[in-house]
Parts: structure tokens; C-alpha cells; sequence
């Protein structure tokens, strides 16, 4: 039986290191300002919503302030951009942002790229991804999902170095910088996606697995090397009438079957999630402290 990696208390954990961090920062300098992240939301999509509400919640508990910028689902391309120019340019905001899937008319290239790379606490500025490709030394922000695993991997002691990792995906929010990260840190790296032959025997090679290709438990347990570490990003929703919602979220690993085989195991919910939000609000920190500089 595999070990759970505890997402849910890990998140809690680094939470609490950014509000003891705050709270001394304030009560050592009469003029600290708490850092300042801004919430971009276009539209009214509802798992949108949910997810910008716990980010929210959680910069309360850390003593974060965030500024809420909500626009209407048919907003401009130049109004959303007038929106970031203001944020880039407002002193007292350190992150920015911008709660994706956008709507479909706007360009999403073009709105992420607007955000000034020492802002872009959600690590998916161009310069952001290419200093992850290019092992650049220089300070630069790492995605918060990829960073969330990476931590997990790291808390739980998993070893990286020489390893087999695979990486399930190709998103530039997820497996693209997940396997850079996993390169930087001399583990041998294989993408793979939905074109890619016999996956199956691919993900069997793994002795770590980040599965994030968004298929709910595509990953079954005879996929899995014994003792693998999976690491599951997916958040998918599956009907199930004894939930009083009418449904349930699954990961994209067959979770019950998956933890007779792996070594260790994130679960959904209470896995990858909360990293994410734990990344996020410590990616607002590291930029605020940069200011600074
Ligand atoms: N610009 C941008 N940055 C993001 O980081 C971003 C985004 N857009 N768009 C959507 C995805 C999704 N995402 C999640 C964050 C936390 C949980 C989370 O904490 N989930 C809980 C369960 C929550 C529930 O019960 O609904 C858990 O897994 O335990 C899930 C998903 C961030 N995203």
C-alpha cells in the first residue's frame, strides 16, 4: 500500500511559514505593507469562480491583500490589457493573476504576455518558461502547480536524481514547465500525450509519475511500476448520485487501484490542489521581497 502524500497538510504548512513570515515583517517595521497579489476573473464560469474564492480565502489567512478585478464575459482584448497595464503600474500590487480558461475571444498569448515578468506570480510569462528551459540563474517565477508537485516530491523525501520520470501532459501550465523542472533536477524525462504510441508502456518506466493530461483515471494500476511516486494533477468531475452535488472529483489515476501498486500517491481532492494555492501565495511573497531589491 502506498503512502499518501498529503497535499492538503503540506499546503497548510507553507501557508502558515508565509503568515509567521508576514506577521514578523509587520511587527518589526511600522511601514511594511503586506504584500498585494491581484485576481484578474473575466466572465462567470463557475469552477472559475469557486477557484478565485479559495485563493482569496487563503491570502486572508496568511495576511495577503488582494484587489479583485472582475469583467464582464465580453470584455475587450484592450480593456482586459488597460486592466493589466494598471496593475503592472500600481506599486502596492506585486502579483497579477489572470484566472485562465479565458473566454474565446480574447487572446490569451497576448493578455499573458502583458503581465510584467517580475509579476506574473502564476509563472507563465514567455520569460518565465524560457528561464526554466535555459537553467537561467537569474530570479525568475516558476509555475505553481509544476512548483506544488516539485515541493510534494521534495517533502516526501522522493529522490529525482537519475530517476525515470514521466510526465503525462504537455500544457504550458502544467507539463511543459513540470518537465523542465524535473530535468533541471537531473531526473531523465519523458513526455508523453495523447498522439503518443503504446502509453501504457511508457508510463511503466516511470518512476515518477506526473500525471496531468486532464482524462479522469485514464492511469489504471496495471499502468504503474511497483513503488512508483504518482503524482496526480487532474481534477476531473465524475456523475455520482450517492454525492448530494450529483458528482464527484477524481484525478486523472484510477486512485483505488493505483495505491496497491505506487510507492506514494497524491489524492484528489487534497493532493495537488492546495499546493497550488500554497505556490501561488509564495510566489506573492518572493516577488514583493524582489521589489524591494
Ligand atoms: N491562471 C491560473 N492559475 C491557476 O493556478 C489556475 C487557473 N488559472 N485556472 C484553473 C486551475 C485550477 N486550479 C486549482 C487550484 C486549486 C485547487 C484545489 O485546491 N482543489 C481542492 C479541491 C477543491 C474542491 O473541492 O473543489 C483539492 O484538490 O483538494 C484546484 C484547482 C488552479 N488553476
Amino acid at each position: 500500500m502506498a503512502t499518501v502524500i498529503d497535499g492538503k497538510a503540506v499546503g497548510d504548512a507553507i501557508l502558515e511559514e508565509i503568515r509567521a513570515e508576514v506577521a514578523a515583517k509587520a511587527a518589526t517595521d511600522a511601514s511594511y505593507q503586506a504584500p498585494g497579489l491581484a485576481v484578474v476573473l473575466v466572465g462567470d464560469r463557475k469552477d472559475s469562480a469557486t477557484y478565485v474564492r479559495m485563493k482569496k480565502k487563503a491570502c486572508e489567512k496568511v495576511g495577503i491583500r488582494t484587489v479583485s478585478v472582475t469583467l464582464p464575459a465580453d470584455v475587450t482584448d484592450a480593456a482586459l490589457l488597460a486592466q493589466i497595464d494598471a496593475l503592472n503600474a500600481d506599486s502596492s500590487v506585486h502579483g497579477i493573476l489572470v484566472q485562465l480558461p479565458l473566454p474565446a475571444h480574447l487572446n490569451e498569448e497576448v493578455v499573458l504576455n502583458r503581465i510584467v515578468p517580475a509579476k506574473d506570480v502564476d509563472g507563465l510569462h514567455p520569460m518565465n518558461v524560457a528561464s526554466l528551459a535555459i537553467k537561467s540563474k537569474l530570479p525568475y517565477i516558476v509555475a505553481c502547480t509544476p512548483a506544488g508537485c516539485l515541493e510534494l516530491l521534495d517533502r516526501y523525501g522522493i529522490e529525482l536524481e537519475g530517476k525515470k520520470a514521466v510526465v503525462l501532459g504537455r500544457s504550458r501550465i502544467v507539463g511543459v514547465p513540470m518537465s523542465l523542472l524535473l530535468l533541471a533536477r537531473n531526473a531523465t524525462v519523458t513526455i508523453c500525450h495523447s498522439k503518443s504510441k503504446d502509453l501504457e508502456a511508457i508510463v511503466r518506466e516511470a518512476d515518477v509519475l506526473i500525471a496531468c493530461c486532464g482524462q479522469a483515471q485514464m492511469v489504471k494500476g496495471s499502468w504503474l511500476k511497483p513503488g512508483a511516486a504518482v503524482i496526480d494533477v487532474g481534477i476531473n468531475a465524475i456523475d455520482d448520485a450517492t454525492k448530494k452535488a450529483g458528482y464527484r472529483l477524481v484525478g486523472d489515476v484510477a486512485y483505488d487501484e493505483a495505491k496497491e501498486v505506487a510507492g506514494a500517491i497524491t489524492p484528489v481532492p487534497g493532493g495537488v490542489g492546495p499546493m497550488t494555492i500554497a505556490m501561488l501565495l509564495k510566489n506573492t511573497l518572493i516577488a514583493q521581497q524582489r521589489a524591494h531589491i
